[in-house]
């Protein structure tokens, strides 16, 4: 069963289209993943979901909801996460879940909650002193505590070191097994693949891809990669006519190609024609950052500079 649904969504800032015509359904008990680059409408889309933003056209439904016109009513259902500045400095990590827990008519017992988050030490410190991995996991607190069937989280482990964003990963799948849906927008490929029980890939406003993880990985051009150092050089001319080949890369004297099984099979029987050795040989399966830039084509590294002033119009 579908508990969000969003159809043909669109929306443009100062008649700039920034989502597209969206669509997708996050099935219940899923973690859903939210992909794509800087500026490809994550974000936007979210907010139109939780209804913080109002579409310029389409239709979303959170639990048969309309986020807009039944706003109440949907943050009871959903629960979302805060952003850094919406949270007082000097509030301590008690006051805050209190404060919370008093905005909904049925709220979670906020010890249980700060105890399964591992907060509950630190209840009597300060916001601002928390360190990133406690603000991110009161945040979840938060998002939590009025007792949602959805729980929407956005880059929540960008700035944390490897160890909080693992530690961060369990949490979610437990919040997951309690049977709270999960739509979570992320940058990272590894937590994305890791956790996401289906992901939404989104470029320039248009959802790209929508499937599994793995489904993304085999439907990625190269989901095979072989890497070698060969003892002679290659003719670049035989290697480009390789089947089902979707890149070559020569880096140090070591030739990467990315393509199936019939593209490794065939290399190898070239080798063998031309009794080359291929030395450090290793063959691997492509990750989900491979599919991912083959999916959007664009560089992840690069970062969209064109934030204009807010000419949004509406922040229930
Ligand atoms: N309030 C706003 N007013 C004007 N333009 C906006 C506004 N919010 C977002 N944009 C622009 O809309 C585009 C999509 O932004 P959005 O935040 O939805 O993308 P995103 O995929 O979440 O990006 P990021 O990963 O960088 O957070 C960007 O080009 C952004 O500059």
């Amino acid at each position: 069963m579908s508990v969000i649904e969003v159809t043909d969504l669109r929306k443009s800032y100062g008649g700039r289209t920034v989502v597209d015509g969206v669509s997708f359904a996050v099935d219940e008990g899923e973690i859903f993943g939210i992909l794509g680059p800087n500026g490809a409408g994550k974000t936007t889309t979210v907010e139109c979901v939780e209804g913080l933003r109002v579409p310029d056209a389409g239709r979303v439904r959170v639990t048969g909801l309309d986020p807009v016109a039944d706003h109440d009513r949907v943050t009871h259902v959903l629960g979302a996460q805060l952003q850094e500045g919406r949270l007082q400095e000097k509030l301590t990590v008690r006051e805050a879940l209190q404060l919370y827990a008093a905005f909904y008519p049925n709220p979670a017992d906020w010890r249980p909650l700060a105890e399964r988050l591992g907060l509950t030490d630190r209840l009597g410190a300060r916001f601002g002193k928390l360190s990133g991995g406690q603000k991110q996991r009161l945040f979840i607190a938060l998002a939590l505590i009025g007792n949602p069937r959805i729980v929407v989280l956005d880059e929540l482990t960008t700035g944390l070191d490897p160890r909080a964003r693992r530690d961060t990963w369990q949490l979610i799948e437990e919040v997951r097994d309690s049977g709270v849906t999960v739509l979570l927008v992320t940058h990272f490929m590894e937590e994305a693949q890791r956790l996401c029980d289906r992901i939404a890939v989104i470029d320039k406003g248009r959802i790209a891809a929508l499937d599994t993880p793995a489904g993304l990985i085999r439907r990625s051009a190269g989901a095979t990669v072989i890497t070698f150092t060969p003892s002679a050089p290659l003719d670049e001319q035989e290697l480009s006519a390789l089947p089902a080949l979707a890149s070559v890369a020569y880096k140090d004297g070591r030739v990467t190609l990315a393509g199936s099984d019939d593209t490794v099979n065939a290399v190898i029987t070239l080798l063998a024609r031309h009794r080359i050795t291929a030395h450090q040989l290793r063959v691997s399966d492509a990750t989900l950052d491979d599919a991912f830039l083959d999916l959007t084509e664009t560089d992840l590294a690069k970062t969209d500079l064109t934030k204009t002033d807010d000419l949004t119009e509406t922040t229930p």
